[in-house]
């Protein structure tokens, strides 16, 4: 359960409960304001009525404009002070709901943003807390305002005239009727402009990500030919949307402007002052008033499409508060030393089982190498050793313990792994190294890089140790990247490696280094690795030959060779590919 909120939240109110006292000052000075504005208008109807009387004293009319002016300027206070609490209050809601995600996501399992997308999630705690900013900030004083004007100004008319309040609104029902020709297909017409919004983002994304290989191949033409081809479905699908809704729209929103019912109300209003059944001050409250009924409905449309939105952020937010987080033992255990062990694990991906019935046992600093066809599932079981997830059947223990029965830290602290995609944090190469290890001595990090072969190329850097790292480490090289992790790895010095294809896109001299660097790395360690280039693991321990979720050969290298299954095809085939030359034919002159 989420620390800001008693329970998970539901929904936009929910939601904004944290900053709810603020709303409500906000929504209340709104409502404030529109009233005072609603009675000024009102008194300078009666300030007329005076000031068109031969005997109109001076004091009386001074007294009425004074107060028509103290309405007003409480009026302009009121709004002012109502919008600035809001975006006060938004400011904080944004900062607090961002920190409760954060916190949130540091506990659900690892894999979430794995099988999830960082996209999708950044989509979560970027645009749709800021939606709510905009909502809280924008549109809650608008409540007040939009519904206190036109219900207020209503009664006043009602109470002065109710036969010429009816008259005088009768109008708006042809508004309604227009308006709701506009707006009759939205729903359709609004997926089918979504998703003609998805398709361009999603060709500009292709085209922008593919650039280099799509200008290496055909300069870009058939590309920026996707490109234009979604774009003009795009323009299409709004031309439609707009020839179909252009004219009620327009209409409806002329049957809303003030023109109008100041015409009616100065035609039907006129007359009835001619006949003597309506005062000159009434047609005057009716000429400053009526407008604002029928002005206010714009606002409560556009407010309600504003709710609508923000709901939808809402329960994205909401969705991802209430993704389970990861359970954490009531008695956490302690194992007693390295050794892995598997028994009858089974994991799926939602009902796509990944792996079946996976039983091992590693000793502790033996070398255990997964190996298998693409898909075969071996990510996935080193992914499930750090609890990226926890299986789905069967146990994992580490020194004969549970991992689901040790603390998040216990575990991580037998447990190192070396991702298969490395990633640098914006900060120093020095605090890079240390992630995980924050107390280090700068001759630990030092000696952590010169076994990870990094020191040399560290000093090299403008700043040595204290040069940033670009953005995802982009003025690194690949090789220089694996290093610092592996340095970081080194490190941590835990007491189970798992390696996750730490070498596969190393170049030769990088590869040698990187090969020094794990040798290292993975010294006295239960080590997991995961490798296609199979002559790094003939001399491991055993070797797990994996087949779509399933052990299906396990052994050393000779013995499995002699079996001649899956194990001795991937050799072949390694053999070919590493024996594979490019062969050129010399032009004989
Ligand atoms: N996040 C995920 N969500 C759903 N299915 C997944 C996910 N990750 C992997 N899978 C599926 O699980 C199966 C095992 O995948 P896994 O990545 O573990 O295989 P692998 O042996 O490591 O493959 P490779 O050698 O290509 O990396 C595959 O069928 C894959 O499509």
């Amino acid at each position: 359960m989420s620390s800001l909120f008693a329970q998970a939240p539901a929904g936009l109110w929910a939601l904004i409960a944290p900053v709810r006292g603020r709303i409500g000052v906000a929504i209340s000075l709104a409502i404030g304001s529109a009233t005072t504005t609603v009675l000024a208008l009102a008194g300078i109807a009666t300030l007329i009525q005076r000031l068109l009387l031969a005997d109109a004293s001076l004091a009386d009319v001074g007294v009425r404009g004074l107060a028509v002016a103290i309405a007003l300027a409480i009026s302009v206070f009121c709004r002012a002070w109502a919008f600035r609490l809001s975006h006060l209050a938004a400011f904080d809601l944004e900062a607090l709901l961002r920190t409760e995600l954060t916190q949130h996501l540091a506990q659900v399992p690892l894999g979430f943003a794995i099988t999830t997308g960082s996209g999708a999630i950044k989509k979560v705690v970027q645009d749709d807390v800021k939606a709510l900013h905009a909502f809280v900030a924008d549109t809650t004083p608008l409540i007040g305002l939009a519904l206190t004007t036109p219900i207020l100004a209503l009664v006043i008319l009602l109470v002065a005239d109710w036969q010429m309040t009816v008259a005088s609104l009768a109008i708006l029902p042809v508004g309604l009727i227009c308006l709701s020709l506009a707006t009759q297909d939205q729903a359709q017409r609004r997926q089918q402009y979504d998703e003609a919004n998805e398709q361009i983002n999603a060709t500009v994304i292709e085209f922008v990500q593919g650039m280099q290989v799509v200008r290496l191949f055909d300069d870009g033409t058939s590309s920026f030919a996707r490109y234009r081809s979604t774009l003009d479905t795009f323009t299409q699908t709004l031309k439609d949307w707009t020839a179909a809704t252009e004219k009620p729209g327009r209409a409806g929103e002329l049957m809303f402007g003030p023109l109008p019912v100041l015409l009616v109300v100065a035609v039907i209003g006129s007359y009835g002052v001619r006949q003597g059944d309506l005062t000159l001050p009434t047609l005057l409250l009716f000429l400053l008033l009526a407008p604002q009924i029928n002005s206010a409905f714009k606002p409560i449309l556009t407010l309600s499409l504003f709710i609508n939105q923000s709901q939808a952020s809402a329960l994205r937010i909401c969705k991802l508060l209430a993704e389970p987080i990861l359970p954490l033992p009531s008695q956490p255990q302690r194992p007693k030393d390295a050794s892995l062990q598997l028994q009858q694990v089974s994991f799926a991906y939602g009902d796509r089982l990944a792996l079946d019935q996976i039983s091992l046992d590693c000793s502790p600093g033996s070398v255990t190498a997964l190996v298998g066809p693409s898909g075969a599932g071996k990510s996935t079981l080193a992914r499930l050793i750090p609890r990226f997830w926890d299986v789905t059947e069967g146990a994992i223990r580490i020194g004969g313990v549970d991992i689901r029965e040790m603390t998040e830290a216990e575990l991580m602290s037998w447990v190192a792994f070396v991702f298969q995609e490395t990633f640098l944090v914006h900060d120093t190469i020095r605090a890079n190294i240390c992630l995980g290890a924050t107390d280090a001595s700068e001759a630990q990090v030092v000696a952590a890089a010169q076994a990870a072969q990094a020191h040399d190329f560290i000093l090299a850097l403008p700043q040595g140790y204290d040069t940033v790292a670009g953005e995802r480490g982009t003025s690194l090289s690949g090789g220089q990247r694996q290093r610092i992790t592996l340095a970081r790895a080194l490190l941590q010095n835990r007491p189970i490696v798992i390696l996750d294809e730490a070498t596969a896109f190393a170049d030769p001299e990088n590869g040698v280094l990187i090969h020094r660097a794990i040798s290292t790395l993975t010294r006295n360690k239960t080590v997991i690795i995961i490798a296609h280039r199979l002559t790094t693991i003939q001399s491991a321990d055993q070797i797990v030959v994996l087949d779509q979720g399933q052990i299906v050969e396990q052994g050393q290298h000779p013995q499995l060779l002699a079996q001649q299954g899956l194990y001795a095809q991937l050799w072949s085939h390694h053999q070919r590919a590493q024996n594979w030359q490019l062969s050129a034919k010399v032009p004989h002159g």
